[in-house]
């Protein structure tokens, strides 16, 4: 057993989650519900009282992150203390947002000077680009970015540049290509001309598999368009924190973008690892993004708990999750751009608390991260809806909206609030069989049937949701939205004592799909694996079943 299981504020959350009455009473009880739950700040408003929770819940949850000295680990965070412990790293993508007067310490060296350099380098690259400065080979100026990059070095930079889609550059496209699967990046080199295109190759490590295969394709693709070996530097740059090993690999080092140790790859696209983003949207509104982001930091590192927007979220989060049996979370956004943030997040969580092992290395004997998931609305409503109304698994929901839209558009907008809103109250109050029944009241069948189809009808509601709106999807606005769930899952890291900045789990697999190439690449069959494993390299080899 876990001191955290042990703790008396623990147990005491068992026994009062079990007591608590229906989300429907608790709202007819308190008619203030709603102006006490819901939480303002950097340009968002949360609204929490669609949750299974009264204010002994909050008083408990807050003091369960009071005993696991939240605001001192969150401290230690800005600090730049070692808090990866397994790869003995400072965690400081806080620091990639912070104000160039600030002075952030890392093994002893400030680093923010270094930070606000390579701003000004991406500055004048993405100048340079955007105005047709920056000419290719045959003297054109750029059209298409192709990014190259996986995990962190791909999802952020995509997902937000899909995002800020309204405030692109005229003229300049991008197209990213993470999978090892060729057909992406054949896909993507398809109708691209090499005289206009630049390759930003992005890779903390400057030795993942996937992003250097793709790039040496790239590469040879380019010089078969008939480009020359000097041609490459015109064309190709890149984002690493192996300056070294990207020189070594060819790279012209003006054309060197550097990151640090310090930032975890799924925290990075506050970094150069954005530098897609800056180019598509400009310099002005990438560093609007890091200041949303930077509030956002401000306000987690300075607000009291039970006030504090990221605290609440992932105190919620380990309410359902070590409380109500909860494995799942899915994020719904209404709005077409957020589209891609769910996988975003999925990312973000998943890679960072998905341990089972504390930071000293003891078993957890409570559930940790849970699936993150979900789609956009209101598309999901005629899908997957169906399993959160009436299905057996809770799974707490995320509904996030702006109240402006780009594309004011007929009543498009107010459709679209009114279908979000009306999901999270039919999550919350559900249908009783005597409403269901009643509702049934005109139709023509017999009494037994209407018994039957309106048992088939109810809804036990009482599903809990967040809703997070914004007046306008900005770059600001976007920066403090993906900075509050960076902090979110810092937070429920902190309370379950894990580590949720490495990424042990994901190594193994890498490690033995290459030792599987080796034996697909050898001259004979696999004989020394696991049987199903020889099995299917062998069939691989063979080409055909
Ligand atoms: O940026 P790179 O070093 O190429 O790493 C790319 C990605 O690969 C790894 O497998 C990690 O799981 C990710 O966190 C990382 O973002």
């Amino acid at each position: 057993m876990t001191t955290l299981t042990q703790s008396t504020t623990w147990k005491a959350l068992q026994a009062h989650t079990s007591q608590l009455p229906h989300m429907r009473e608790l709202f007819a009880q308190n008619p203030q519900r709603f102006d006490q739950m819901s939480v303002k700040a950097c340009g968002l408003f949360l609204d929490y009282s669609k949750n299974r929770i009264n204010n002994d819940t909050l008083e408990l949850l807050f003091a369960l992150a009071k005993e696991a000295n939240l605001t001192d680990k969150i401290a230690a965070m800005f600090n730049g203390d070692v808090i990866n412990n397994t790869e003995h790293r400072a965690v400081l993508h806080t620091a990639l947002r912070s104000k160039a007067e600030q002075e952030i310490i890392a093994e002893g060296t400030n680093i923010v000077p270094e930070v606000q350099q390579t701003l000004a380098k991406m500055a004048g690259f993405v100048e340079s680009v955007q105005s047709g400065q920056w000419k290719g080979y045959t003297g054109k100026a750029i059209t298409d970015v192709v990014s190259i990059g996986i995990g962190g070095s791909f999802l952020g930079p995509k997902i937000v540049s899909q995002a800020l889609r309204p405030y692109w550059h005229a003229g300049l496209n991008c197209h990213f290509v993470a999978n090892v699967d060729a057909t992406s990046i054949c896909e993507k080199l398809k109708g691209l001309n090499a005289e206009t295109t630049l390759f930003v190759m992005s890779s903390k490590s400057f030795g993942t598999q996937e992003t250097l295969t793709n790039t040496l394709s790239a590469k040879d693709w380019f010089l078969a368009q008939g480009a020359t070996q000097q041609d490459i530097a015109k064309h190709f740059v890149a984002v690493t924190s192996n300056v070294a090993k990207a020189t070594e690999f060819g790279m012209d080092a003006n054309n060197i973008f550097p990151m640090w140790d310090w930032v975890g790859g799924r925290y990075s696209l506050w970094s150069a690892i954005g530098l897609p983003i800056a180019l598509l949207v400009g310099m002005d509104n990438f560093k609007a993004l890091l200041d949303g982001a930077h509030q956002m930091d401000e306000h987690f590192a300075n607000t009291p708990l039970p006030q504090n927007m990221p605290v609440i979220m992932a105190m919620l989060s380990v309410l359902y999750g070590n409380f109500h049996g909860s494995q799942s979370h899915v994020i719904l956004t209404y709005d077409h751009y957020l589209r891609g943030l769910p996988a975003y997040f999925q990312q973000l969580d998943m890679e960072s608390n998905g341990k089972s092992v504390t930071l000293n290395g003891t078993d957890v004997d409570y559930s940790t991260g849970p699936v993150i998931w979900g789609g956009e609305g209101t598309n999901g409503q005629h899908a997957y809806h169906q399993l959160l109304h009436q299905g057996t698994a809770l799974i707490p929901a995320d509904f996030i909206m702006p109240l402006q839209s780009h594309n004011p558009l007929g009543e498009h907008h107010d459709q679209l609030a009114s279908n979000c809103f009306g999901q999270t109250q039919a999550l919350m109050q559900g249908r009783t069989f005597e409403e269901a029944l009643a509702e049934l009241s005109n139709s023509k069948l017999d009494e037994q049937q209407k018994a039957l189809i309106a048992k088939h009808k109810v809804m036990s509601g009482n599903k809990p949701s967040n809703t997070l709106l914004m007046d306008k999807l900005t770059p600001t606005t976007l920066g403090a939205l993906i900075a509050l769930y960076e902090h979110r899952t810092f937070v429920q890291g902190a309370i379950w004592q894990i580590n949720s900045f490495d990424q042990w789990g994901v190594e193994l697999g890498k490690q033995l799909g290459n030792d599987v190439l080796e034996r697909i690449g050898a001259d004979k069959d696999a004989t020394e694996l696991d049987s199903s494993s020889n099995a299917l390299v062998n069939l691989y080899r063979q080409g055909k079943l």
